[in-house]
């Protein structure tokens, strides 16, 4: 894992206590999670790739100019997901990579329209996401659901295409708990998709758009009224308006926080002018996520890490951030429960030593 975005001033006892607290993780992207390791294994299996098979190299292919860029680059690791068994052993070391941060639990964003549009076939596509999700959970105890998005820059097409995928009861997976939307959100207006995030949630899933990650407050408050968002993915901008923070805190709205992505696709100039702490004082809930953890030369313990200094958090206060992504997620009551659980029993344990 590159470390050129690790935040070496966290007080080391807190780093300790972070690698072992117990995590839900509820914006994370299967493709923008591949590791370093991965992405090189796939970029040898595929010469014609402009993806760098060196790991070391790959750090620098991960450095972004602007979001733009950032996508671009995103894209071309997608291109090399090109099989089913691609798909299986991505999703499986993603997996394998969450264990090892203690994540009991994660919402993973998966965008099938940009696999099934590559060729892969759809059904071959399902299994494999499916097989690794129980092999996952069977292997290293973490609880994997889906969310599938709708890549909004290529637009009504994808948009179909997608929301055909989620809920075709022949085809929508097991996992699949939430219908999100990414990509740019420059000249991608939210209202547009509204028909097809009413037949999502028709279908019974949750709502959790991208807004307000690379452009104003209004695209936040277009994903509540049009796309009946429960949970904003980012919503950065919301900082800009009072109104809308107020709104946010009285109906639990929950921000999916990511803080060194925005600071990788330079969507925030530097952490320190991260607008995290806003939100805290507003009352807003945060949770804290990774959204492309190896892209951004990062992890969700480093998140943590990050968070614990612009918020001036202790062990206490991590503790109350890892339940409010266990509250804020679509897991049942039991297992929040559990999760829960387990995440006072090791604060407490570890305020006891
Ligand atoms: N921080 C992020 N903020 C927003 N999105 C993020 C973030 N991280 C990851 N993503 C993912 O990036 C993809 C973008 C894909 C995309 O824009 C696109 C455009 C045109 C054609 C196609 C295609 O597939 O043919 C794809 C999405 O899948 C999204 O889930
Ligand atoms: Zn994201």
């Amino acid at each position: 894992m590159t470390e050129h975005l690790v935040d070496p001033r966290a007080p080391r006892d807190l780093k300790a206590f972070v690698a072992g607290l117990p995590k839900a993780e509820l914006h994370v992207h299967h493709v923008g999670s591949a590791s370093p390791r991965i992405v090189s294994e796939l970029a040898a299996r595929h010469p014609d790739s402009k993806v760098p098979a060196d790991p070391a190299a790959l750090v620098d292919y991960f450095s972004f100019t602007d979001f733009a860029h950032f996508i671009e680059v995103y894209l071309s690791v997608v291109d090399l997901i090109r099989t089913p068994e691609d798909v299986r052993l991505l999703t499986y070391e993603v997996a394998r990579d969450l264990a090892r941060q203690q994540v009991r639990y994660a919402e993973l964003t998966i965008t099938p329209f940009s696999s099934t549009r590559r060729g892969i076939d759809e059904r071959a596509f399902m299994d494999a996401i499916e097989d690794a999700r129980k092999a996952a959970e069977a292997d290293f105890g973490t609880v994997l659901r889906w969310c599938f998005d709708i890549p909004g820059e290529a637009g009504l097409e994808a948009a179909e295409e997608t929301t055909r995928l989620a809920t075709d009861d022949r085809l929508r997976p097991e996992g699949l708990v939430s219908f999100g939307l990414g990509g740019p959100e420059v000249g991608v207006p939210r209202p547009q998709f509204k028909p097809y995030f009413d037949r999502a949630i028709a279908a019974g899933l949750h709502s959790v758009p991208h807004a307000g990650e690379t452009t104003g407050p209004q695209t936040v408050w277009d994903a509540l009224t049009h796309l009946r968002a429960e949970r904003i993915g980012h919503g950065t901008s919301s900082a800009q308006d009072p109104k809308l923070l107020a709104h946010l805190a009285e109906h639990r709205i929950p921000l999916e926080v990511c803080p060194t992505s925005n600071i990788a696709t330079r969507a925030v100039r530097t952490l320190d002018e991260h607008p995290i702490k806003e939100f805290a004082e507003a009352g807003v809930v945060v949770t804290i996520n990774s959204d492309d953890p190896p892209m951004f030369g990062t992890d969700l313990d480093n998140e943590y890490a990050v968070a614990a200094r612009l918020l001036d958090l202790d062990e206490q206060g991590l503790a109350e951030l890892a339940k409010n992504a266990v509250e804020a997620s679509f897991l049942d009551a039991t297992g929040k429960a559990r999760i829960n659980e387990e995440i006072d029993t090791y604060t407490a344990g570890w305020l006891d030593r």
